[in-house]
């Protein structure tokens, strides 16, 4: 079975409760082809979870942007798994650069709260990706394959874990990485899975793609074999735009048969 494109709208610290509920009810009036063959995913800030879980349409899921790395208690300002899974929110986005480069999240605490999440039953969608220096120096795969691994020492069942390649340079900027440069990258990250886990998770693992996607350029990163869906920010809060990216799994042929 091939892998089913995945489209993740981050929506990070933006909007308000009129907002929030106007993206809600464009997306509610949507039409998108079947979520057989594609999953949609949009995370808003914590505040809005439950006001999106109870009034989104249900063929789209949820995720929250973060959660914190043990079970609940005395930690001022976190949302626990827990509690995620009690609200009924089933994915969570973790080790986004935004959090490991502002909030000084490490690799190894990104694999902590990675399997942590993953214990309690969530699924992950979980960040990798290279600063500008970082690839200008070359060390683009040594970077990835490092956060990766830093999962990999903590996970060994990696069927509930998208994996989004989301160069830092890339996000916000409007410098999307070109289809070759993603492809390289969503490649190599394939065989650091075959060399390190399993041919079954190498073959089966999503890797999708974040950093400026937008309508005019999602269908030709879609169309690379390992790109296997987006984690939309900025263009995922225009609704119009959202939907762009669900048809742009055309060039893998699925849904057209
Ligand atoms: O999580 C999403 C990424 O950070 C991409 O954000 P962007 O589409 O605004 O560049």
């Amino acid at each position: 079975m091939g892998r089913k494109f995945f489209v993740g709208g981050n929506w990070k610290c933006n909007g308000t409760g009129e907002e929030v509920k106007k993206i809600v009810s464009t997306l509610n009036a949507g039409e998108v082809p079947s979520t057989d063959v594609v999953e949609v995913v949009v995370s808003p800030p914590f505040v809005f979870l439950p006001l999106v879980k109870n009034t989104l349409r249900p063929d789209f899921h949820v995720a929250a942007q973060n959660c914190w790395v043990k079970k609940g208690g005395a930690f001022t300002g976190e949302i626990s798994a827990e509690m995620l899974v009690n609200l009924d929110i089933p994915w969570v986005i973790l080790g986004h650069s935004e959090r490991r480069l502002l909030l000084n999240e490490s690799n190894e605490f990104v694999g902590d709260k990675v399997a942590y999440a993953l214990s309690k039953g969530l699924k992950v969608i979980a960040c990798v990706g290279e600063t500008l220096e970082q690839r200008e120096s070359g060390s683009t795969m040594e970077v990835v394959a490092a956060q990766t691994r830093a999962i990999a020492d903590k996970v060994s069942n990696w069927a509930n874990v998208v994996l989004a390649y989301e160069p830092v340079w890339a996000i916000g900027t409007g410098k999307v990485a070109t289809p070759a440069q993603a492809q390289e990258v969503h490649s190599e990250l394939r065989n650091w899975f075959q060399a390190n886990t399993s041919p079954e998770v190498a073959a089966t693992i999503r890797i999708i793609y974040g950093g400026s996607v937008s309508g005019a350029n999602c269908k030709e990163l879609a169309a690379k074999p390992d790109v296997d869906g987006f984690l939309v920010g900025g263009a995922s809060l225009k609704v119009v735009i959202f939907f762009l990216f669900l048809p742009s799994y055309f060039p893998h042929g699925c849904w057209l048969g």
